[in-house]
């Protein structure tokens, strides 16, 4: 894994276990990773914090061990600290150790603490929750009355899935270690956090061939654009060809002006008839329009990247639209009407090189994906032999192989009609231009967003192909 990449790997709770483990076994004492996180989060709190009464909930754990170290470290820095402990440490293990070097005020685990407190430091479960938070520790954490500051996450928020299990605080800030859990990115996780640190507690990288993780946070690192070759010409910057649907033509022409911006050379709209040929022939002038039929267009190998779905509708003719140029061995990002036409079959996508399902579409091919958006996408992705990217505030691209982004960097105003159809003709142009699968739709999922971004929250999709320009200047040049 490429260093670039490895900053960007995510790993579950039980990942990181393994990797706390691997440290150790490696000879780095439990209690000298534990003394780093406690500091790490102590450090974070007086930089983010102005002194003030603080009330560090400990849990039985090493999260709660991090906290009595951050407790010990910010009384010695003259705040004043007072410590809450659920139940005491196990009796010889690292955090009963911290419990012991902490001197100053004990609490009982209750609201009305938490209420008087100016921060509440959140340290009762962390990669070690195993049931749902509820009862008194739900009760204190919610009664919190000024900011809270999570060790590792929010106590309650499954660090694997986001989801909260039973009660998850809202925090200001989150510091976590090593490296984020797939759950600092994926939703409602992400929100409940607030803003996420990340600390070096001094765990080698050499963990990470242990744990050889397969989850990352989607970003440049993790894929690298094409570069244009001096040689370039139309041909060799791939061509892609999108199908028109007769009625819906607009989605069409956003999916080729996604195309054309990503750096295809050559996009052609493929119209069912002339007259919706004759629209499309007002659209962009780059656009070669066609109403050649499939097959006559089929006998050029060049065409070799297809777009099938956007303004199509969910009937017979786009699956058998599909099915020609899959069976041609072109490579197909299947979208929109092509999804739907597939609903509760979703076999009949078998050989599409990308699927982008938003999640009802999702919902209607393999089902919902439920609580765990990760687990349900690699599921899909393995059932079809297919990349999936499933689109959502936390869109999640997994591939068949197992491997799996998720892509944090994209504006909520993303979510407005034609986005989509934007999206599937950037991974086209990105397929064209020889990017594997994986790394096509992970890259044009990131670069969508990060147009939108430039645009601000009164994007509509014909602003974002514009946008890609300077997105994609920046990024080849990092
Ligand atoms: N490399 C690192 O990232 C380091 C992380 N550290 C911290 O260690 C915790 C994980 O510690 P662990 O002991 O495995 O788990 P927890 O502290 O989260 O607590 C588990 C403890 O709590 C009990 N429990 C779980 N859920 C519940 C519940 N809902 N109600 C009651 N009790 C519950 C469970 O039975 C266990 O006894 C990680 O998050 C980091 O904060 C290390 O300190 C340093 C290295
Ligand atoms: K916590």
């Amino acid at each position: 894994m490429c260093a670039s990449a490895s900053r960007l790997a995510l790993l579950t709770p039980q990942e990181m276990a393994a990797a706390d483990a691997a440290a150790i076994a490696g000879g780095i004492p439990g209690e000298r990773l534990m003394e780093a996180a406690g500091r790490a989060v102590a450090r974070a709190a007086m930089a983010a914090f102005r002194p003030c009464r603080t009330l560090v909930l400990a849990g039985p754990g090493n999260n709660g061990g991090d906290g009595y170290v951050a407790a010990r470290l910010l009384e010695q820095a003259g705040w004043p600290v007072a410590v809450a402990a659920l139940t005491p440490p196990r009796e010889g293990s690292d955090a009963a150790r911290a419990a012991t070097r902490w001197r100053g005020p004990m609490r009982p685990f209750a609201p009305e603490e938490a209420a008087r407190a100016g921060l509440v430091v959140d340290a009762v479960f962390g990669a070690g929750l195993a049931r749902p938070v509820e009862g008194i520790v739900a009760a204190t954490l919610a009664a919190a009355g000024g900011p809270i500051l999570a060790v590792d996450v929010p106590s309650g928020l499954d660090g694997a899935t986001g989801q909260a299990r039973g009660y998850a605080p809202q925090a200001a800030l989150t510091v976590t270690f090593f490296r984020r859990k797939p759950g600092h990115l994926l939703m409602p996780g992400r929100a409940l956090c607030g803003r996420i640190l990340l600390a070096d507690i001094g765990l080698p990288e050499s963990v990470l061939r242990t744990v050889r993780p397969s989850t990352w946070e989607n970003g440049p690192g993790l894929w690298r654009l094409p570069a244009i070759t001096p040689l370039a010409h139309k041909y060799s910057r791939g061509v892609v060809t999108i199908l028109a649907g007769a009625g819906m033509t607009g989605a069409a022409r956003l999916a080729a002006a996604g195309a054309r911006r990503a750096g295809a050379g050559l996009v052609t709209l493929a119209a069912p008839d002339r007259a919706a040929g004759d629209v499309l022939r007002a659209g962009e002038p780059g656009v070669i329009v066609t109403e050649a039929p499939i097959a006559a267009l089929l006998a050029d190998a060049r065409r070799d990247v297809w777009v099938i779905g956007p303004g199509m509708t969910a009937e017979e003719g786009t699956l058998a639209a599909f099915g020609a140029v899959a069976s041609a061995g072109r490579r197909v990002v299947a979208d929109a009407g092509l999804l739907a036409a597939a609903a509760g079959a979703p076999e009949r996508l078998r050989g599409a090189a990308v699927l982008t399902p938003h999640e009802g579409e999702f919902t209607r091919l393999f089902g919902s994906p439920g609580t765990d958006r990760l687990c349900a996408a690699r599921a899909a992705a393995a059932r079809l032999g297919s990349v999936v990217l499933l689109k959502g505030p936390d869109t999640v691209v997994a591939a068949p192989d197992g491997r799996a982004a998720i892509n944090a960097h994209a504006p909520p105003w993303l979510a407005t009609a034609g986005t989509g159809d934007v999206l599937a003709g950037m991974i086209a142009a990105l397929l064209a231009q020889g990017m594997p699968p994986f790394e096509a739709a992970s890259a044009a999922a990131w670069l969508h967003g990060d147009a939108a971004l430039r645009c601000g929250p009164g994007l509509v999709a014909e602003d974002l192909a514009a946008a890609l320009q300077k997105t994609l200047e920046e990024c080849r040049a990092t």
